[in-house]
């Protein structure tokens, strides 16, 4: 697809990573329409947040490019790109200090020019992102003092505080309980925007997923929708463990029950 056509919102080209004189990511190329909610998902160490972090600009990949609707991401301000990409991460001792509403007041941060002239919009706009996360009864408590899913939810809320066309989500339901998982990601979803997550949980993935690839080595092995990515075979092989996979009784997307008894 080039890079003139703004059905993608993200493009990959021959994106090779060396980290520590390893090479992680083997020239990756491809594409994410608009709109799509696209999963990651592959082994541990294999390369997703990787992959991720070319696109959120904490990692400038060894070669090739990364663009955002058609443009590159080297060639933008930090800041545009911070307009146009919010990303939830693994890390977050950053924000030890601060508030739940500080923390997430900073999601507009790329929209305002100092904390100081923060609107009445943009603090609706905080108010309604905290609701969506499942964040607002934590707003007074300070960051530092919540629990792991606690934090979560409220890093999740700061990344729909900063309003934009895509959202990168790094594990999103890392340390959130069962209720919690399906709600981020409902509330994700629910946005509209395109959404490149990812996961570990193959069945909240297949639940709210749009598109699929799975990551092995730093390379794109298998990518389709859920149904075609998450078949018996691929799930052995790729993940090395043995499973059964039987359509939800309501959504009919696939569902994947592990069993050590069919290891490979
Ligand atoms: N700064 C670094 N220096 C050297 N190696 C690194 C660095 N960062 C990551 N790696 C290595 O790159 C590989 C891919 O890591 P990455 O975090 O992208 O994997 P992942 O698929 O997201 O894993 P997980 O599922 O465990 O989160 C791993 O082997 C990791 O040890």
């Amino acid at each position: 697809m080039s890079r003139s056509d703004h059905r993608s919102a993200v493009e990959y080209s021959d994106v090779s990573v060396r980290l520590g004189g390893t090479q992680i990511v083997h020239d990756l190329t491809m594409s994410v329409e608009t709109g799509r909610f696209f999963g990651f998902i592959g082994p541990n160490g294999s390369g997703k947040s990787t992959v991720l972090r070319c696109l959120y600009r904490a990692l400038t990949p060894t070669s090739g490019d990364v663009a955002i609707n058609g443009r590159r991401v080297g060639a933008s301000s930090l800041r545009e790109n911070a307009r146009q990409v919010a990303a939830l991460t693994q890390s977050s001792t950053m924000f030890l200090d601060f508030t739940v509403a500080e923390v997430i007041r900073t999601g507009r941060l790329p929209h305002v020019r100092m904390l100081q002239s923060m609107s009445a919009d943009d603090e609706e706009i905080c108010a309604r992102a905290a609701e969506d996360a499942g964040a607002t009864d934590l707003r007074d408590r300070l960051f530092s003092e919540l629990s792991g899913g606690e934090a979560q939810r409220v890093l999740v809320a700061r990344a729909f505080a900063q309003q934009t066309p895509i959202l990168v989500l790094d594990e999103p339901t890392n340390h959130l309980d069962v209720k919690h998982q399906y709600a981020v990601m409902r509330a994700a979803r629910d946005r509209g925007v395109t959404v490149i997550a990812a996961l570990h949980d193959l069945n909240v993935a297949a639940q709210f997923c749009t598109d699929l690839a799975i990551v092995f080595d730093g390379r794109i092995v298998l990518r389709g929708t859920p149904a075609e990515v998450l078949t018996v075979a691929a799930i052995q092989k790729w993940f090395g463990i043995g499973c059964h996979v039987v359509p939800h009784p309501r959504t009919a997307v696939p569902q994947v029950i592990f069993d050590e008894g069919l290891n490979p």
